[in-house]
């Protein structure tokens, strides 16, 4: 226990001086108020001891100065209880008698008040504070309202919803489904539109499917191995996947081409070798359901509309396929790299080309009488062979009274190039059906020491030799009229030594015929008598070209052909030799 002892040996505690007085700076308080407040006491009991002041006295003379406010309400308490009718004794006043009158227990009592005092003064104010902060967002948050109300009243004037009345309120609502209505169907129209435009953009900036400027691309969709060096690829156009007005139309432009290019004769496209950035020419073989379509794909025009609505209505329609028969040659940059390719990969082709137009040049439509047509075929060259028969049979194939007897003698190496599950043998077999025996073949092979002899062109061409003079009788040829002094580009053999196989004019993107230029009168057709196959090939039987202005020229006929025409002038003045 803290304290000091005093002489009687009481211990007193540490705030009671030794006389019994209580020492106010000896009492720990933290408040400067409360020590003046212990001050005060101390001085009441002063007073009290050494001028014997009763209580009441004491309370009067510690509220005759108040220190504050208070004190002030204190004091005027005391004073209304000293002037109070004194009909109780003091309750102390035995006390009064030397004693101090003020404990502990009051001193804390006292401390305690003052220290609830204040604090419940704190939480009052701090009370006012809130209530007003709170009344102060309350007026806040209704003028907000207010504004808004006003604000939404002024926009409802402007766009003319006010209402004031049911019928003016159902006409509103009205005319806002009729807005629904009519916003929807500008907004279908407009999507009409944007697709149109869309369409007739990719319309005007799609590059045709195939054309002789630039490379197109083809996906290979099937690959056959027909012999140990000649295999089959069909190829299709790469077309977008999302399909469209754009797509169908290139289909449909690219199935129209395919009609009219099999309705005049050979031709031919690059294929490109992207490695060596190389192309080479290769030669599509003919489709046996665009050979027996019928007339009604009349002219280019017509077969693009009638297209390009039937791809519109049909959008499953058949996409065009090209075929080719491809020899790889040893060593070859091209042929051997395209014997790599795989189904799926794609190619890319540059064309067509055209050269002979096969139908004009034997005769088109104003043949008097049947004529010959004879081809001799070397490996890959029956594809123009192919070609040359189909269009024959694409052009008279309805009647076919005026067609030419079509003959077609195919060179191969091997017998495995002609085995009967050979594609191209069971086209020759097909046209020969459809053709009624108009179109025939026969394979020699040199395996089997079989070739093409001079004798063969004599028996397929059915030229005979010259009759001898019996005027004269001599060795000397009879002169057979020349049919040959004529301009006719088609039908003149001197033009067609300068000719470099353009058999089509280049007019505004377009490759008409050329006109034939015969004298009415005269017969104005010619047998032909084609040749193709490899360089040495053609060169063996017909002779070789020349180059000349950067042009391929057919050059004047030789090699067998030439020899035989020595001896037949018939095959001179009646036959075209056409070398592909
Ligand atoms: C109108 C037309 C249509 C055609 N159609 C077809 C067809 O349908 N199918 C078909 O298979 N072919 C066709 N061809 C032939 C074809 O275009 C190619 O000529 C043939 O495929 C060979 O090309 P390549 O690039 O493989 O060989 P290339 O690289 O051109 O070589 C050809 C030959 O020359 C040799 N050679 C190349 N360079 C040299 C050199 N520096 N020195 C010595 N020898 C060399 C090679 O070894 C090879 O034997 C056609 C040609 C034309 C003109």
């Amino acid at each position: 226990m803290s304290g000091r002892l005093v002489s009687s040996g009481i211990r007193l505690p540490k705030h009671v001086a030794g006389d019994g007085r209580l020492d106010p700076m000896k009492i720990s308080l933290s408040s400067h108020a409360q020590r003046q407040t212990l001050q005060r006491i101390y001085t009441q009991r002063s007073q009290h001891r050494q001028f014997h002041v009763s209580p009441s006295q004491a309370a009067k003379s510690r509220f005759d100065s108040p220190k504050s406010e208070k004190d002030e309400s204190r004091f005027a308490a005391a004073k209304s209880k000293e002037n109070a009718p004194k009909s109780t004794p003091e309750p102390n006043a035995a006390q009064d008698q030397g004693e101090p009158r003020v404990t502990r227990k009051e001193v804390k009592r006292e401390r305690t008040k003052i220290l609830l005092e204040q604090r419940e003064q704190k939480v009052r104010e701090l009370e006012a504070q809130e209530k007003e902060r709170l009344e102060q967002e309350k007026q806040e948050a209704e003028r907000a309202e207010q504004e808004r109300q006003e604000l939404k009243r002024l926009v409802k004037e402007q766009l003319g919803l006010e209402t004031e009345n049911p019928a003016k309120e159902e006409k509103s609502r009205s005319e806002q489904s009729s807005n629904v209505v009519r916003n929807i169907f500008f907004s279908g129209v407009a999507s009409a539109g944007a697709l149109v435009l869309w369409e007739m953009w990719r319309f005007a900036y799609s590059t045709e499917p195939l054309n002789d400027q630039k490379f197109s691309p083809f996906e290979i969709v099937d690959r056959q191995q027909v012999s140990p060096t000649a295999f089959i690829i069909t190829v299709k156009p790469v077309v977008s996947r999302l399909g469209g007005l754009a797509s169908q139309w290139k289909l449909a432009w690219l199935e129209t081409l395919q009609h009219k290019l099999a309705w005049e004769g050979t031709w031919a496209v690059e294929i490109k070798q992207p490695e060596l950035q190389v192309a080479r020419d290769y030669t599509p073989l003919p489709e046996l359901d665009v050979l027996s379509a019928t007339n009604e794909y009349d002219t280019r025009g017509r077969i693009e509309l009638f297209q390009l609505l039937k791809g519109l209505f049909s959008p499953q329609q058949s996409i065009p396929t090209f075929k080719f028969l491809i020899r790889r040659t040893e060593g070859g940059e091209v042929s051997s790299w395209l014997s790599r390719r795989k189904v799926g990969d794609t190619i890319e082709l540059r064309g067509p080309h055209q050269s002979f137009n096969v139908v004009a040049r034997a005769g088109y439509k104003e043949a008097e009488e049947p004529k010959r047509v004879v081809f001799l075929a070397g490996g890959t060259g029956i594809a123009p062979a192919l070609q040359a028969a189909g269009s024959l049979f694409r052009e008279h194939g309805q009647t076919l009274k005026k067609m030419p007897q079509v003959d077609i003698i195919w060179a191969n190496r091997s017998k495995e190039d002609i085995k009967t599950d050979n594609p191209v043998i069971k086209l020759l077999e097909k046209l020969k059906e459809m053709s009624r025996g108009k179109i025939n073949y026969v394979c020699v092979v040199d395996e089997e020491r079989r070739f093409i002899t001079a004798n063969d062109i004599v028996a397929k061409t059915q030229i005979t030799p010259p009759r001898k003079s019996w005027f004269w009788n001599s060795s000397k040829a009879e002169s057979t009229p020349s049919k040959d002094d004529v301009n006719c580009y088609y039908h003149s053999s001197k033009h067609l030594i300068t000719s470099a196989g353009e058999d089509y004019e280049k007019v505004d993107g377009e490759n008409p015929r050329r006109q034939c230029a015969c004298p009415v009168g005269r017969p104005s057709f010619k047998n032909l008598l084609m040749v193709s196959g490899p360089e040495g090939f053609n060169n063996h039987f017909a002779g070789p070209k020349y180059w000349a202005d950067g042009k391929e020229r057919q050059g004047p006929v030789g090699g067998v052909i030439g020899e035989l025409a020595k001896k037949y002038p018939s095959l001179a003045s009646d036959w075209l030799v056409l070398k592909l």
